[in-house]
């Protein structure tokens, strides 16, 4: 069954409200609406600029996804400063990002804890983009596909299969992020297969085929074409080349197909 390619834009903490206008208004001038049916593209800033990102889109009535990078396992309560799955619910995020490494490193984030989180955006009928990977300490005494596996079956413990299909995995070794260093695309797709393997194993082929699996780490423009090439690779988690719109169009138009805004 062919998938949809998803090229997703994680702004990390990166642009206030008046410049996530700005440059949504960029990525969606840059790419003609014809770009949409082959590739869908979303963007995730971080949760201050969601607002103005939603009307923007809305008003616009342009085909740009949103989304979120992190939410609460909560629905309410006292929690501070946290951000619960029902607001970002409202505000129209059509994917919340769960398990990044940054979070996983800085908020000491386990496994269990990135488990809540997905239940809590499947609940709310948003898609979970849950991240797993490998730190270089991990990849270089070999275990790597087995890190992966793990953190993939442990974030997505306890979901109905049906909840699984509309789930979005990011294959991001924590080596590759913001380095510069991407992983080669035979080293993406080792991962991102084993991946498919073990969702295949575990909740059925058919399940497993409609699972987009992402690749993200020093994604951009001349890299991206190889890595969505690859059998399990339906897409890209980007970081740092989102931040520009001529490149994220560029990108986008590469994931379509071209041929280049
Ligand atoms: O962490 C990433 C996306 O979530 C990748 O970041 P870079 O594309 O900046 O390496």
């Amino acid at each position: 069954m062919a998938r949809q390619p998803l090229l997703a834009g994680n702004w990390k903490m990166n642009l206030n409200h008046l410049e996530a206008i700005a440059l949504v208004q960029k990525i969606a001038f840059a790419l003609p609406e014809k770009y949409f049916d082959r590739v869908e593209v979303a963007v995730l800033p971080p949760f201050t600029d969601l607002r103005s990102v939603q009307t923007l889109i809305d008003g616009d009535k342009l085909l740009l996804r949103h989304g979120a990078q992190d939410v609460s396992p909560h629905d309410s309560g006292a929690y501070t400063g946290d951000v619960s799955a029902p607001m970002l619910a409202k505000l129209g995020c059509a994917y919340v990002v769960v398990g990044h490494s940054e979070r996983r490193e800085y908020h000491a984030e386990t496994d269990e804890l990135v488990n809540r989180k997905v239940r809590a955006v499947l609940k709310h009928e948003m898609a979970p983009i849950l991240c797993v990977g490998e730190s270089l300490q991990v990849r270089e005494s070999g275990a790597h596909v087995q890190h992966c596996t793990n953190q993939l079956l442990e974030g997505l413990k306890g979901l109905r299969q049906e909840q699984v299909a509309r789930s979005v995995i990011a294959y991001e070794p924590v080596w590759a992020i913001g380095t510069g260093k991407v992983a080669t695309a035979e080293d993406a797709q080792e991962v991102c297969g084993a991946l498919r393997t073990a969702l295949t194993d575990k909740y059925g082929s058919e399940v497993a085929e409609q699972v987009r699996v992402l690749y993200g780490g020093s994604v951009k423009s001349s890299n991206v074409s190889e890595l969505l090439d690859q059998n399990d690779i339906d897409g890209a988690l980007v970081g740092g080349a989102s931040l520009n719109g001529d490149e994220f169009a560029k990108m986008s138009a590469l994931a379509a197909g071209g041929p280049l805004p």
